[in-house]
């Protein structure tokens, strides 16, 4: 018996593997590339149902060796006439994740997907999809060639290939809106959402949905279909039911994927395909998908979203330069939680770790705040179970305005103000109040986790644990090691990350940490530019063009002025004379004059009312700009577009080589998840080092090298000498760039 969770009833089932052996000298690779042993196994069962199961972990994609030991098997289950039907399962409990990514940046060998399914949905013997756990992209494209689908009801099913610049490309633009109908595909095919296996039913994308064993069900279908006509259940053979008010549909989503994709080509490439379904024959519109494949497949944008999947689970193998590993440090268990400080961090920070079922108690000073930030927390909550179908977990939280309350906890996330005074303070008492060993994490955006540390008892129990606002929305959480930090006080925490659904990246102490750090100099240059001569509007129609959500003085405006401007009155900045270094006052002056952005309605913009949305150039900021150039002896010139990005985003990258030189971020893939996911830097350019790498580390270097020139007293735009050895050593690819860091001598 082969199948562990699935008993053979027949004493005949034999268990035969395409042999490697055969496979090998069919597509000519040997052993040593890690191929053998990825394939699909066949049996028999119930005597009359071949079952195919795809065995390729850990998501059973669709690899060369599976594509070809799937067509050998179909094949097989042809030919053999004891066989009636066939069944398609996963290995493991995962249907299929979909075509192998990996495979995408080589040569592509092996036999080609789309004429495997087209075969499969021609066969003569029906073909049953068991899907559990996942069919994601390809995998569901496999599924809807099958004639029948029967799924777990935990699985999740998409057309995801969208988030990685690409489009469904089996056939899947093809078939699905034959499926289920044009909106529902359009909707599917352009955001790449996965479905549950209860609205796959409803949707009509499966036929059957079981909560017990899936290939049961699956063989029992197979059983009871054999022998039975297939014609209604090819699904390229169907006509695509066209609403009659199609048109007006496809322009809608053309103009929504427009708006929302902020330059990334993907979406566009789907709402076409998905046309093309709607308007030709299956053939014609297969040869529409492929030519539109073919645009994507090579793009820029494409390799961009696919660094960015392997870098977003790269970062879970964290290293500290000490020498602490994700795979050596054990995380310690940790039940109960406490959170001090319910402002909207605490709130969020709060929701985040009872929906991730843990005990918290959160603690605010006073009763007035503490019932208010209970009110608001138990709406979150409820407002996300409805969301997700589940209870709200409001019985995990106690709510209480004494510290002492946290004597029992086993870690404390501590998010008061933003202010070292006061901060440590707080943990001066939390070190007496705990028991021994708790953890004590600091939701700092950017304070010095070692100063922090020196307060305690036990300095290897801190870490920073940096979340973004909303703490319970924002995927990404930066995990903070100080100097003495210990591994398992980063493991757990990073563990804890993991358990609140946080992409969490390691990274050293220094301030700002890595995201904030980085941010410093890039708002620096949009300040220069306007003493330069340039206005908010122009500085950020040039970033949301890039792909940025907002520019950078649209952002300030949403966020608060006043918040910058307390932090540079904290770090003394705003009382300072700058003599050797250039420093922009403009942020300080407008909230001297009471303009803290969308808040009070007048910031960089203006806004019809205070708290309003909609942000109009405002004529006072132009002539202000104009008074404060003719002061302080500034010539305005013209600025443009090529010049906003060059000065704030190369900025920004020499930053992010300095951040690598200093081995706060352990590589590059660390800094881009961190602007991907926290700083809204557009997905589909990668990030900022993975950008810096298409653009050409030579050509950075010159700019920066021309802009210090000009600019002698930025030192944020003097080229790194990282960047500088990356250049000599003949620019490497990202993924080298780290033996270039641990070994100064490298000539690669
Ligand atoms: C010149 C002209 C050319 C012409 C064009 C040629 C076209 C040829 C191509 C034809 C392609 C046809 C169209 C089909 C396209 C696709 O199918 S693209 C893939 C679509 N699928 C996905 O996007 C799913 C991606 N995976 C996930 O979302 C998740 O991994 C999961 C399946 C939901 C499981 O999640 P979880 O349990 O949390 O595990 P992870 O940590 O995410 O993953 C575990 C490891 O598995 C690796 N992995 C996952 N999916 C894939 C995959 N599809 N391919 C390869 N590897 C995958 C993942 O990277 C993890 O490994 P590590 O990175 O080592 O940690």
């Amino acid at each position: 018996m082969i199948f562990g969770r699935y008993p053979s009833r027949d004493k005949q089932d034999k268990a035969i593997a395409v042999s490697a052996k055969k496979f090998r000298s069919a597509v000519g690779s040997d052993t040593s590339n890690g191929l053998f042993g990825n394939m699909a196994l066949y049996s028999r069962v119930s005597g009359s149902v071949g079952l195919i199961t795809l065995q390729n972990p850990p998501v059973n994609a669709l690899s060369a060796v599976v594509r070809q030991s799937l067509i050998d098997l179909m094949d097989r289950a042809l030919s053999e006439p004891e066989v009636k039907s066939v069944v398609i399962c996963g290995q493991n409990g995962k249907f299929c994740g979909g075509a192998d990514i990996k495979e995408f940046r080589s040569d592509m060998t092996g036999p080609p997907l789309v004429p495997m399914i087209d075969r499969l949905e021609l066969s003569s013997k029906p073909v049953v999809a068991a899907i559990e756990g996942v069919a994601l992209g390809g995998g569901l494209e496999l599924a809807l060639g099958c004639h029948y689908r029967v799924a777990h009801s935990k699985t999740r099913l998409g057309l995801p290939e969208v988030t990685l610049g690409l489009l469904p490309g089996a056939g899947g633009t093809q078939r699905l809106p034959r499926l289920v109908g044009i909106p529902a595909a359009l909707e599917l095919i352009t955001t790449g959402r996965h479905v549950t296996a209860a609205e796959a039913l409803q949707l009509g994308l499966v036929d059957f949905v079981t909560d017990h064993n899936t290939i049961e069900a699956a063989v029992k279908l197979a059983l009871s279909v054999a022998g039975k006509s297939l014609d209604s259940r090819r699904i390229s053979t169907c006509k695509c039911p066209r609403p009659p008010y199609a048109d007006a549909l496809f322009e809608e989503a053309m103009q929504r994927v427009r708006r929302s994709a902020r330059g990334a080509i993907a979406p566009v490439a789907c709402v076409q395909a998905v046309h093309a379904a709607a308007t030709l024959p299956f053939a014609r519109g297969m040869e529409q998908e492929k030519q539109l494949m073919a645009t994507l497949f090579t793009s820029g944008q494409a390799r961009a979203l696919q660094y960015q999947f392997f870098a977003q689970r790269a970062v879970s193998r964290w290293s500290t330069p000490s020498g602490a590993r994700w795979d050596t440090s054990k995380p310690r268990p940790v039940h109960k939680v406490a959170v001090i400080g319910l402002g909207t961090m605490g709130r969020g920070i709060t929701v985040a770790l009872a929906q991730a079922g843990l005990s918290v108690v959160a603690v605010e000073t006073h009763e007035k705040q503490l019932m208010e930030a209970k009110r608001v927390v138990s709406g979150m909550l409820e407002r996300g179970a409805k969301r997700l179908g589940a209870p709200p977990a409001l019985d995990k939280i106690n709510y209480s305005c004494e510290i002492q309350a946290v004597a029992d906890v086993d870690l404390v996330i501590e998010a008061v103000f933003e202010d070292m005074v006061v901060k440590k303070t707080v943990f001066r008492q939390l070190s007496a109040i705990c028991k021994p060993g708790t953890f004590l994490f600091t939701n700092t955006s950017g304070l010095d986790i070692d100063e922090l540390a020196a307060q305690t008892r036990n300095p290897e129990l801190v870490v920073g644990m940096h979340f973004f606002a909303p703490a319970h929305v924002m995927k990404l959480l930066e995990v903070v090691y100080g100097r003495r930090s210990s591994s398992q006080a980063v493991a757990t925490a990073m563990k804890i990350g993991k358990n609140m659904d946080k992409i969490s990246v390691a990274v050293g102490n220094c301030s700002g940490f890595v995201g904030n750090r980085m941010l410093r100099p890039y708002l620096d240059q949009a300040f220069f530019l306007l003493e330069e001569g340039a206005t908010p509007e122009l500085v950020d129609q040039a970033l949301e063009e890039f792909g940025f959500a907002m520019g950078v003085f649209r952002m300030s405006d949403l966020s608060g002025l006043d918040i910058g401007w307390k932090v540079r009155k904290a770090k003394e900045m705003v009382s300072k004379t700058h003599q050797d270094c250039r420093y922009s006052p403009l942020g300080d002056l407008l909230c001297e004059r009471g303009r803290f952005g969308q808040k009070t309605g007048r910031g960089w913009y203006q806004y019809d009312k205070p708290g309003g949305r909609v942000a109009k150039p405002d004529p006072w900021l132009h002539s202000f700009l104009e008074k404060y150039r003719a002061q302080r002896g500034f010539v305005a010139r013209r600025i443009d577009h090529q010049e906003v990005l060059e000065r704030c985003l190369y900025a920004l990258i020499n930053e992010g080589f300095r951040i690598l030189e200093d081995r706060i971020a352990s590589g590059p893939e660390d800094i881009d998840v961190i602007y991907v996911l926290g700083y809204s830097w557009p997905r589909h350019r990668g990030g900022p080092m993975f950008y810096a790498q298409m653009v050409g580390l030579s050509r950075i270097l010159e700019k920066l090298e021309y802009y210090h020139q000009l600019h002698l007293d930025i030192p944020s735009l003097q080229p790194c000498s990282l960047l500088r050895k990356l250049v000599a050593n003949g620019r490497p690819p990202i993924h080298k760039w780290v033996e270039v860091i641990k070994n100064p001598h490298s000539h690669l």
